[in-house]
């Protein structure tokens, strides 16, 4: 345990491309739900699911942001405080697989160096994929990042995606603990306030 009764809150931003189903990913795995409807998030949006990881409880806090670039400047100021990132590209949309470098670069601009893993969803539609699995492995093997494929719409690991990033992010914080027993106590772990400006889908 990292202290008595206390629960570890996670900020986690899950970014990429437009319509690669970020929205989708997060109501999937905060609500068990899927719609096959594309609302475009207009800036950001978040849920929260709890859950135990060894015997830890960690309250995941995901936060969607716009993948349009006209929103670039309301997103941007979310990043800051994230302790963990998800980067998204779609396997019908080579842009959006293009794109993940830079959004991997926005992201560590702005928060640094994150437990982070790349995304490739909508993995239910592999015939008309963009991608080919090399490449993909390699972008992960290059960018030095834990890779997994997703179908949010059959629910297939995205589970397995949040559970990643709560182990890393907490083998992380223990370590710092160890390494400064003061840290535990700081606010980069207890539940933050923030504030939505403008949740609207
Ligand atoms: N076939 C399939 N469709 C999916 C999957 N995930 C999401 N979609 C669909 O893709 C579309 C876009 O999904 P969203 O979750 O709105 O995408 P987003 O990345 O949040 O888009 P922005 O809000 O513009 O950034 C929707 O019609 C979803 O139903 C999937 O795994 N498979």
């Amino acid at each position: 345990m990292l202290e008595e009764d206390m629960e570890v809150a996670i900020k986690v931003v899950v970014v990429g491309n437009g319509a690669v189903g970020k929205s989708s990913m997060i109501q999937r795995y905060c609500k068990g739900i899927f719609t096959k409807d594309y609302k475009k998030t207009i800036g950001v949006d978040f849920l929260e699911r709890q859950i135990q990881v060894n015997d830890e409880d960690v309250r995941l806090m995901l936060w969607d942001t716009a993948g349009q670039e006209e929103f670039d400047a309301i997103t941007k100021a979310y990043y800051r405080g994230a302790q963990a990132c998800v980067l998204v590209f779609s396997t019908t949309d080579r842009e959006s697989f293009k794109a993940i470098p830079t959004w991997k670069e926005k992201v560590v601009n702005e928060v640094g160096d994150i437990p982070t893993v790349l995304v490739q969803n909508k993995i239910d539609l592999l015939d008309d994929s963009c991608v080919k699995n090399e490449e993909a492995e390699a972008l992960a093997k290059k960018l030095k990042l834990r890779f997994y494929r997703t179908s949010v719409k059959e629910d297939l690991n995205v589970t397995e995606v949040f559970k990643y990033l709560a182990d890393k992010y907490l083998q992380r914080l223990k370590q710092q603990t160890v390494e400064d027993p003061e840290l535990v106590h700081t606010s980069s772990n207890k539940i933050g306030t923030y504030t939505v400006i403008n949740n609207q889908k």
